[in-house]
């Protein structure tokens, strides 16, 4: 350990650790399901860390907040009714929230020690829990998705951790079956899904669940974001029978100079990268291919 560094050390990226200069350490602390960690890096802002992992930083946040949201979102003409899971920062709430067509926004967070968290050192990304349109569950997303009836939602997006520690069994099939059966028909999920530089069998898992359980189009996209390991971080894209839904074309546009946003403009998402998000290396591309 280099003095005033932070290193991303863990088993889910062997050998290698991104690390962020440290100014100084704003927040400890131990919740009932993980440790938790806030501090002011040199370069990009304040760091959220859980059990030593950086969920986000100020500066870098917009292109996965950004993307894991609109990436759905612009994919179906008119989303009313959509779920978060996991997502306890408000990042994606403050995202879902552009979209004038939604009118409820239920997530569902396990950790109240995020939430806590993130409302007193991230406000601009906390933002999100203050649209009327939301209601916070603090639980675990596989009992809410059990409670859900039939076909209540639009669109799931599951914003969550790895799969070591309280986000695992969002990585697991009896889940993605539990949030195909909270779809209607046509409706789609988005998932965090790893980098394809290091977790390539965790996403072949993921794509052949998701080709059992999802009937219309099951799509990897994936995006740049220099403080995540491998500096990328890639997304499920999921739709139930029904309606299709091409997830490479926006039906429902939201662009970076779109008068509805203009109190925070969008700093990543456009539609010209929706598209591009969608294109894979070569590698990925026969492992993951898609339909
Ligand atoms: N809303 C915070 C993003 C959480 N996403 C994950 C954090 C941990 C990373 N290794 C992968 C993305």
């Amino acid at each position: 350990v280099i003095p005033g560094w932070f290193s991303e050390i863990s088993p889910m990226w062997p050998g290698e650790a991104h690390s962020l200069k440290v100014e100084k350490i704003l927040f400890q602390g131990k919740s009932e399901y993980q440790n938790v960690m806030v501090f002011q890096s040199s370069t990009y802002g304040k760091v959220l860390v859980l059990d030593g992992v950086i969920q986000l930083t100020e500066r870098d946040e917009c292109a996965y907040q950004e993307m894991i949201t609109h990436l759905p979102l612009c994919s179906i003409p008119n989303p009313k009714k959509v779920l978060v899971i996991g997502g306890g920062d408000g990042g994606v709430l403050r995202e879902v929230s552009r979209h004038s067509s939604v009118e409820k926004i239920d997530i569902c967070e396990i950790d109240k020690m995020v939430v806590d968290v993130s409302k007193q050192f991230f406000p601009d990304i906390a933002v999100g829990f203050d649209d009327p349109r939301v209601t916070l569950h603090i639980g675990d997303g596989v009992a809410f998705l059990k409670a859900v009836p039939e076909g209540t939602y639009d669109a799931v997006i599951v914003d969550s951790s790895d799969p070591i520690g309280p986000a695992q069994e969002l990585f697991e099939k009896p889940f993605f079956e539990s949030v195909a059966r909270a779809l209607r028909p046509g409706g789609v999920v988005c998932t965090q899904a790893e980098s394809i530089w290091l977790h390539m069998h965790i996403i072949e898992d993921i794509v052949a669940n998701c080709r059992q359980i999802f009937k219309g189009s099951v799509n990897y996209a994936w995006t740049t974001v220099p403080t995540y390991p491998s500096g990328m971080i890639g997304f499920m894209l999921c739709s139930t029978e029904g309606p299709s839904v091409d997830f490479k074309h926006p039906v429902n546009p939201i662009d970076e100079n779109d008068s509805q946003q203009s109190t925070r403009p969008l700093k990543f998402y456009n539609s010209e990268i929706h598209t591009a998000a969608f294109c894979l290396p070569s590698f990925a591309k026969r492992a993951i291919g898609s339909k």
